[in-house]
């Protein structure tokens, strides 16, 4: 047997046409241009990979997208000052910066420094303990998208076992509160869990967010098991080249999972596409217009 592939392409185009629909009828209707500021401070290589599609799908959605690049010696203080510009900015309702921050940077400093209504990664505190609550937050991308990956699946999660593997801010703690408000049942793992692949063959749904590559192996799967594979890893070819994998031996589990996303092609696209989302969220929010359909 051989797994589905969850085809992250695919699905992500489709949301990001619903978005750019949503988009142009809030410009023909109120004359609003959803905006979104990016911050890149240095060069990371995985925030790279993920600027790269950002532009042009921000734009190629309608939206207006503003880029800030600030090299990797930025001071605390003007980094500040250039969110708080962002946030007085009527041209702009999403504000994203790019993390990790270079050594040297407060990284919760500048979280708690965006404004909650612009904060499109659902990472300040007021976001993320709504969130945790139960209660409506604009919550991050990558999790948003590991939800609409494993529905496209199965129709309902409830019940199911669910692992999470990872308990980032950005995508393991967040993705395990949406996990719960889909009534599945959630087991969290990180670097001091005992018996890994024990943990994980009980799972139904199987989320490897960690950063090591090709770390959970198929003979760690429950047979049938969906697994989404958030892990983006930059590792060295023969020809000296590079290429990217996920924190799963995908060729592995696709002899043992019932479906699987691939990498690239997975969750990342769909990383991009909730950002659109919440983007067009936040600017309706913000002029107080009802909710829109996506
Ligand atoms: N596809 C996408 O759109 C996105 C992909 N990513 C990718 O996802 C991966 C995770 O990102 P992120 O959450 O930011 O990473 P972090 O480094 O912030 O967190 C990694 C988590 O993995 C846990 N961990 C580390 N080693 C092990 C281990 N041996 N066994 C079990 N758990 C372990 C850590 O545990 P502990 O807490 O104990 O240290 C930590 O909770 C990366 O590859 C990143 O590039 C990230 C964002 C978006
Ligand atoms: N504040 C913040 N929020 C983030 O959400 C965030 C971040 N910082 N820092 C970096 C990580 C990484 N990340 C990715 C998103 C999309 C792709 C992506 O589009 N991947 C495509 C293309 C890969 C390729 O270039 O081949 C794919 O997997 O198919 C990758 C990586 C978001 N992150
Ligand atoms: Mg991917």
């Amino acid at each position: 047997m051989t797994a589905e592939i969850i085809d992250g392409k695919v699905i992500a185009a489709d949301l990001r046409a619903r978005v750019a629909d949503e988009v142009a009828r809030v410009k023909r209707e109120h004359n609003l241009v959803p905006g979104l500021a990016v911050v890149l401070v240095g060069n990371d290589p995985a925030s790279e990979v993920y600027v790269r599609s950002k532009h042009t799908q921000t734009q190629a959605a309608g939206m207006a997208s503003f880029e800030h690049k600030l090299p990797t010696d930025v001071s605390q203080q003007d980094l500040l000052t250039l969110v708080a510009k962002l946030n007085r900015d009527p041209a702009v309702h999403g504000i994203l910066v790019q993390l990790p921050l270079p050594k040297g940077l407060n990284t919760e400093a500048v979280i708690n420094a965006i404004d909650p209504a612009k904060d499109v990664d659902g990472l300040h505190p007021n976001n993320a303990g709504r969130l945790a609550g139960g209660f409506e937050a604009l919550s991050p991308c990558t999790p948003l998208g590991c939800i609409i990956l494993t529905k496209s699946v199965h129709a309902s999660l409830e019940g199911m076992n669910a692992i999470v593997i990872g308990r980032s801010n950005l995508v393991g703690r967040p993705l395990v509160q949406l996990l719960l408000n889909e009534n599945a049942t959630v087991t969290i793992a990180h670097s001091r869990s005992r018996d890994l692949p024990g943990l994980v063959r009980k799972a139904d749904l199987v989320y490897a967010a960690v950063g090591r590559p090709e770390m959970v192996r198929g003979d760690w799967l429950k047979p049938g098991a969906t697994v989404i594979d958030v892990g983006i890893n930059r590792i060295p070819k023969e020809d000296g080249k590079t290429r990217l994998v996920g924190d799963v031996a995908y060729q592995e589990a696709l002899a043992v999972a019932g479906a699987i996303t691939p990498v690239p092609g997975g969750v990342g696209q769909m990383t991009v596409a909730c950002l659109l989302v919440n983007t067009l969220r936040a600017a309706c929010a913000i002029a107080g217009l009802p909710k829109p359909a996506v």
